[in-house]
């Protein structure tokens, strides 16, 4: 036994508050009390683990439902598109929200003003009923972008782990993506029915592969001599907990612990143990549990289930965390599910417990309640010339006084039903019915005509949504997910918003590049207008789809971050909307690039668009923008502004787009009047040499790839180039003509060169595989192995985090698991980590290879590191292979 004494570590605490300033006291109070019993959950894990098979348990249980779904009769509420129901896997992320504990059953709604206690020192949350607003995220590598997409929105997250199969390489990234945002989080260990099952093997992963000291807060109760998992031992409460064989799960037994001595003396024994055990680890990174362990005379017993909760719930809180509680169950047989949603009320974050929202405003990064503070203060302290500037440097505060609410639509669903649904969290203020919201990432504002709540497949039509809350708008035509909506003062759908205010983003992400790419033709021209809108639905749905459409073929390219994510794409489009069309094979995504310069060539448009006619001429030269070899796989996009008749575009794939625009300055609109025609203005005019510049880029002119690493300059002489007649499409139509004639002219002169992405592959495999696996991958597939075990690499596990020894952890023993006798030293040695950089095609079917090489048990993830040039040699390679179709 360790002996309690060392000091805890300073308890470092998320101590946000919501922003509500421009709320009534009245209103502010509600919104208030209502964060305060809210929970924004988020269910991570491997794919097949049981994400969705819990989630119906709760749903259930919570009484939004009144029959389990079943995942493999396909009956789910949250995998509900045929897709995901065919396949058995959640590809969407749905939002749900259910009460936990139940409402009492008179009560229809809850209050609007929830009854909370004056402080929770004296009773458990879990004893009032909560909001607990769940996103189940997708569990497959193909939609890691997805889950890191759901979780900007998240408080907390429950990690749930295959008790068989153990920590699993998606669980270990999804989970260091989830440490990166601090989000608190818990795990429960499925599964524990199967045979096999290894509770011990896998609280001792938590340990080594995620960084955690394992908090064990259940163990596993098997029973007879074949092992029938029954229930749990409750750590906390000192009890045994026994489910009702074959029933729904809501027939629960409790034993004491005097009780459990007499009939079952080995697990009361073991449950005392695991209260000791975890009453130590408390007290290594709670002080309070110190001070209560020195109250109770150093019995660790003696300790209260309350108190234990209320330490698990500061060292949850605690930034980073360290301690991770778990809890044990087999939610396939309805074991172990109402303990772990006490858990997710008890010790999980409300929305008021996490850190501030992160936002970009005219390039710089703040938090929104510092912006609303500096928005606030200026209220009351007047200006005295012009109006004062703020720590967001370059933004009036005058502006940001003015913004009433802020959101992140973090999901579009296209309901059968119900059209487009908007999912929200919104941050700031409230989002009332009927108002306008201003979307900053497309520049245009709508009206939101109804709000809804999802409980299961029940929807609620709400009159707002208050801070903090997860919820629906509903009749959106153009919010993608991932778009930034706020509300502000004299907003009105066709200006754009003052300053700013217009370039206000809540929690960016950056976006990894499609990898892959596949075909589209409508089978006639007229499916052509079905196809293309189902295909505006989907790209709304999903951003991390690209799509460009070739001017001469007509041929639509539809990219994406993997073969399943197109596969996906493929099947919701044929299926879910009907479009009737031929989908080609679906390929590498390879880029290509110029090797030489161009001299400005002047593009002239003049004919009729859309029956008007219209007039545009562009100047443009192209050039290699340097001569690496590799360019970055994070896409960004990015203005810099250079000066004032000077505008430099990033674009993806290391392209850069440069506008001179002399004569029209970017900060003096006025001046403008005597050089562009009234119905036009500079903001506009970029924005559409942009988009034609970027339409130009989608297909190169080599083998239809997209153009990397270029750099585009535009002369934009307002007196020669714009005319009357001149429209906006004009603009980019010639652009994109002026800039395809010098890519052109570019390959003419020397010819352009492929590049192909290359991943940044972590495999996971046995000792005994290793020298397989390396080898495979150095010399069959031309990867470079990076490190072993983690050192040196980005992608490895983070070197900050703390490496625990196996050995030191406690885990009640494993009865039934196979070859479970020293599990410690047994993880210690065998679980090796290799990281290497393979190029993208040479990992096509590697799953299998890989299976093969170390007897099944090896598995991997990987992420876009870069696109590389090829050797001619196998550029030439790829060229034959791709004519052959
Ligand atoms: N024996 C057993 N099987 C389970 C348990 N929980 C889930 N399963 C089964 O495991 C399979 C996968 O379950 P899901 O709930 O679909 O897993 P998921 O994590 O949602 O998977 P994805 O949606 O693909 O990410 C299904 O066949 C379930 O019936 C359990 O506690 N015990």
């Amino acid at each position: 036994m360790r002996v309690i004494g060392v000091c805890a570590r300073r308890v470092v605490r998320h101590n946000v508050k919501v922003p509500h300033r421009l709320l009534s006291t009245q209103a502010a109070l509600q919104s208030d009390a209502l964060s305060k019993v809210t929970r924004n959950i988020g269910i991570i894990a491997h794919i097949d683990a049981g994400k969705t098979t819990t989630t119906e348990r709760m749903l259930y249980y919570s009484g939004h439902t009144r029959r389990i779904g079943d995942v493999d009769e396909g009956s789910t509420v949250t995998d509900f598109l045929p897709a995901e129901r065919a396949r058995g896997i959640t590809i969407q992320s749905a939002a749900i929200t259910f009460h936990w504990p139940p409402l009492p059953p008179s009560t229809q709604t809850p209050p609007a003003i929830p009854q909370l206690p004056t402080s929770f020192n004296s009773t458990l949350r879990s004893s009032i009923p909560h909001n607990v607003n769940l996103i189940d995220t997708p569990g497959h590598a193909d939609f890691t972008f997805e889950v890191l997409r759901s979780l900007r929105v998240l408080d907390g997250a429950v990690c749930i782990l295959d008790g068989v199969a153990g920590v699993e390489a998606q669980t270990e990234k999804v989970w260091t993506q989830s440490g990166h945002y601090n989000i608190p989080r818990i795990i429960f260990v499925n599964k524990l029915d199967r045979a096999g099952a290894a509770f011990a093997r896998t609280v001792k992963e938590i340990g080594v592969r995620l960084h955690g000291w394992p908090a064990v807060c259940q163990i596993p109760w098997w029973r007879g001599a074949s092992g029938d998992f029954v229930g749990v031992g409750d750590v906390v409460n000192l009890r045994g907990m026994m489910w009702q064989a074959g029933g729904d799960g809501k027939d629960i037994k409790a034993f004491s612990l005097e009780e459990l001595e007499k009939t079952n003396k080995n697990f009361a024994d073991e449950v005392k143990k695991a209260r000791i055990s975890l009453v130590e680890l408390l007290s290594e990174h709670d002080d309070t549990m110190v001070e209560h362990f020195l109250e109770h005379d150093e019995d660790h017993l003696a300790i209260s289930g309350l108190q234990i909760m209320q330490s698990l719930r500061r060292v949850v809180l605690q930034a980073p965390q360290h301690v991770v509680p778990v809890f044990a169950g087999a939610s396939f047989h309805n074991i172990g599910v109402q303990p772990l949603l006490d858990a997710v009320i008890d010790l999980l974050p409300s929305p008021m417990e996490r850190p501030d929202a992160e936002v970009t405003i005219a390039n710089q990064t703040s938090t929104l309640p510092e912006l609303l503070n500096a928005g606030a203060t200026a209220k009351t302290t007047k200006p005295k010339r012009k109006p004062q500037q703020n720590s967001i440097q370059g933004l009036a505060i005058a502006e940001i006084k003015n913004l009433l609410a802020c959101a992140l639509a973090f999901k579009v669903v296209n309901d059968v039903k119900r059209g487009v649904l908007v999912y929200v969290r919104v941050y700031s203020g409230s989002i009332e019915r009927g108002s306008t919201l201003y979307n900053t990432n497309l520049g245009c504002a709508e009206r939101a005509p109804r709000l809804l709540k999802m409980y299961a497949s029940d929807a609620v039509e709400v009159e707002s949504i208050a801070a903090g809350q997860i919820g629906v708008v509903t009749g959106l035509k153009h919010a993608r997910t991932g778009d930034t909506l706020i509300v502000y003062r004299g907003l009105h759908t066709k200006s754009a918003p003052p300053g700013g205010l217009g370039t206000l983003q809540l929690r960016p992400i950056k976006v990894p590049p499609p990898v892959f790419f596949t075909s589209i033709e409508p089978n006639s021209l007229s499916e052509q207008k079905h196809v293309q809108e189902s295909l505006g639905i989907l790209l709304r749905e999903d951003p991390s789809l690209h799509l460009s459409v070739d001017e001469e073929s007509g041929q639509t390219h539809l990219a994406g971050m993997g073969d399943l994510h197109l596969e996906i794409a493929r099947d919701r489009l044929l299926n879910d909307f009907k479009a009737k069309a031929r989908i080609g094979k679906i390929e590498i995504g390879y880029r290509e690039t110029i090797t030489s310069s161009t001299s400005a060539y002047t593009h002239q448009l003049n004919k009729p668009i859309a029956g008007k006619s219209a007039k545009a001429a562009i100047s443009a030269s192209v050039e290699p923008l340097d001569d690496s070899a590799i360019i970055p796989g994070i896409q960004e996009q990015v203005e810099i502004e250079d000066g004032s008749f000077e505008t430099t575009h990033k674009l993806p794939d290391n392209n850069t787009l440069h506008i001179s625009h002399p004569n029209l300055s970017r900060h003096d609109s006025a001046s403008h009047k005597s050089h562009i025609p009234a119905h036009l203005e500079l903001p506009g005019i970029l924005n559409s040499i942009k988009a034609g510049a970027s339409a130009a880029l989608a297909r190169g002119p080599f083998n239809g790839f997209p153009v990397a690493n270029t750099r585009i300059s535009i002369d934009l002489d307002a007196q020669t180039n714009l005319f009357p007649e001149t429209t906006p499409t004009a603009i980019s139509m010639a652009t994109r003509a002026a800039i395809n004639h010098n890519l052109r002219a570019a390959c003419d002169t020397a010819p352009a060169v492929l590049m192909e992405p290359v991943m940044m592959v972590t495999v996971y495999v046995n000792e005994s595989s290793l020298g397989a696996v390396v080898q495979d991958l150095s010399s069959a597939r031309g990867g470079q192995v990076m490190s072993l075990d983690g050192a040196d690499s980005d992608t490895a596990s983070d070197s900050n985090l703390p490496r625990i020894d196996p050995n030191l952890i406690y885990t009640p023993p494993d009865p039934f698991a196979s070859g479970s006798a020293d599990v410690g030293s047994d993880l210690a040695d065998s679980q090796r980590q290799i990281v290497a950089r393979v190029p993208l095609k040479e990992m096509v079917g590697y799953l299998n290879q890989l299976r093969a090489l170390t007897g099944g048990r090896g598995t991997f993830v990987m992420s876009v590191d870069g696109f590389e040039k090829m050797g001619s040699q196998r550029q030439k390679d790829v060229l034959d292979s791709l004519r052959e179709f």
